[in-house]
């Protein structure tokens, strides 16, 4: 018998990871980054919110890790241009690692991410989309999915998961049988051929996440022919001048890296707020305070995060919470770190001066 073996693929594959805010990306990355899985990764995060907290959040390891902290990598151009030149400052040195995971912020569409890769062709040429993972909080989604401020516009948590190619039920810990079988039939409704995976804290089988080869491009240019944006594959072949400048108009320019988009923009009424001070806080007035703010309004208050000094405590501590659900817990050391609090909080009706007036009541006498 004559068989034929297609040669491996030589392009080195990406991994987007998306997922509504607090669905769990950066715990299944950390896992990632733990487990002894035989690739070597190296990491592109992208944050919603001007003050990065992220980065303190993701577990030391050889990997290399990019932040891109300046705007939306969905959104705006700037931002997937920067995605393109982080890519290719990897491919320059690529026999460091053998995967690429870019993680999305949470309010992100991941389509506009993955044609990024498609519309630069040097970039195109060296990398594969291996799949978009998207990750559901089991116990949140659902005020997300039906939104009803939104009324069935631009939805990201419904864009996440119809561009999925593996779905990730996450915290199911915290939900029952009933309500998760549900939750999938719901999932399957926006998503007829991505496999559902459910864990908690991010623990699957990353046999099913990692080198999976399951992107579907038919989806990804689909989606990029209603949003405008030029997957041309052609368009370095004409000799023309790649252009940077997206307000450009010049016939002879290659606008094929720096795309136009048509206006494109998340849920305006979902803001984010940072908050940065460089004393340290009573650690039980602050986690009162948070526990009953956030008790009051974390129906509107979809995500907060922070890293914080608390008096006469050598470690620092992580704030993550979730709607209303708050964890406020030491860390370890300070070490030869100065300190110094941030908090990101992201939502709807944000009270700036009420959170910044409060969070000041807590600080230590
Ligand atoms: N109970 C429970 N909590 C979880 C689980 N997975 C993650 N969390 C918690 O959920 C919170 C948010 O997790 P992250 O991994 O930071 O979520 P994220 O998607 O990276 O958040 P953003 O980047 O802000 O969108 C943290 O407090 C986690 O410890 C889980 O399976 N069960």
């Amino acid at each position: 018998m004559n068989t034929h073996i297609e040669p491996a693929s030589q392009k080195l594959p990406i991994t987007i990871l998306t997922g509504f805010l607090g669905s769990g990306k950066t715990t299944l990355l950390n896992y990632i980054l733990t487990e002894r899985h035989g690739h070597r990764i190296a990491v592109i995060e992208n944050e919603f919110g001007e003050v990065d907290v992220d980065s303190d959040l993701v577990l030391a390891s050889d990997e290399e890790i990019f932040q891109m902290q300046n705007g939306c990598i969905c959104c705006f151009v700037d931002v997937r241009n920067d995605l393109i030149d982080v890519m290719k400052k990897l491919l320059s040195h690529k026999d460091k690692f053998d995967h690429i995971i870019v993680e999305t912020s949470g309010l992100a569409d991941p389509t506009p991410v993955a044609t990024a890769f498609f519309v630069d062709r040097s970039v195109a040429d060296e990398v594969e989309l291996d799949a978009i993972v998207t990750l559901v909080d089991a116990m949140h989604i659902d005020q997300h999915l039906y939104d009803p401020v939104l009324d069935g516009s631009d939805n990201q948590a419904v864009n996440q998961i119809v561009a999925a190619d593996r779905i990730i039920v996450n915290k199911i810990d915290l939900a029952g049988e009933e309500a998760l079988g549900s939750l999938e039939a719901s999932l399957r409704k926006l998503n007829q051929t991505a496999p559902i995976l459910r864990c908690s804290y991010g623990v699957v089988d990353l046999s099913n996440i990692l080198g999976v080869n399951g992107f579907r491009p038919s989806y990804v240019r689909e989606r990029a022919e209603i949003l405008d944006i030029d997957m041309d594959d052609d368009h370095d072949a004409h000799g023309h001048d790649e252009c940077h400048d997206a307000a450009c108009d010049h016939p002879d320019h290659d606008h094929g890296h720096a795309s136009v988009l048509r206006p494109h923009s998340h849920d305006a009424t979902v803001k984010s707020h940072s908050f940065v001070y460089p004393h340290s806080f009573d650690g039980e007035k602050l986690a009162t305070f948070l526990k009953d703010y956030l008790g009051e309004r974390g129906d509107d208050i979809f995500r907060t995060k922070g890293i914080v000094s608390v008096a006469n405590d050598e470690r620092f501590f992580v704030l993550q919470a979730v709607h209303k659900l708050v964890d406020f817990r030491p860390d370890h050391s300070w070490g030869e770190d100065t300190r110094k609090s941030k908090f990101v909080f992201i939502g709807r009706n944000l009270d700036r001066d009420g959170i910044d007036r409060n969070l000041r009541a807590c600080l230590a006498a």
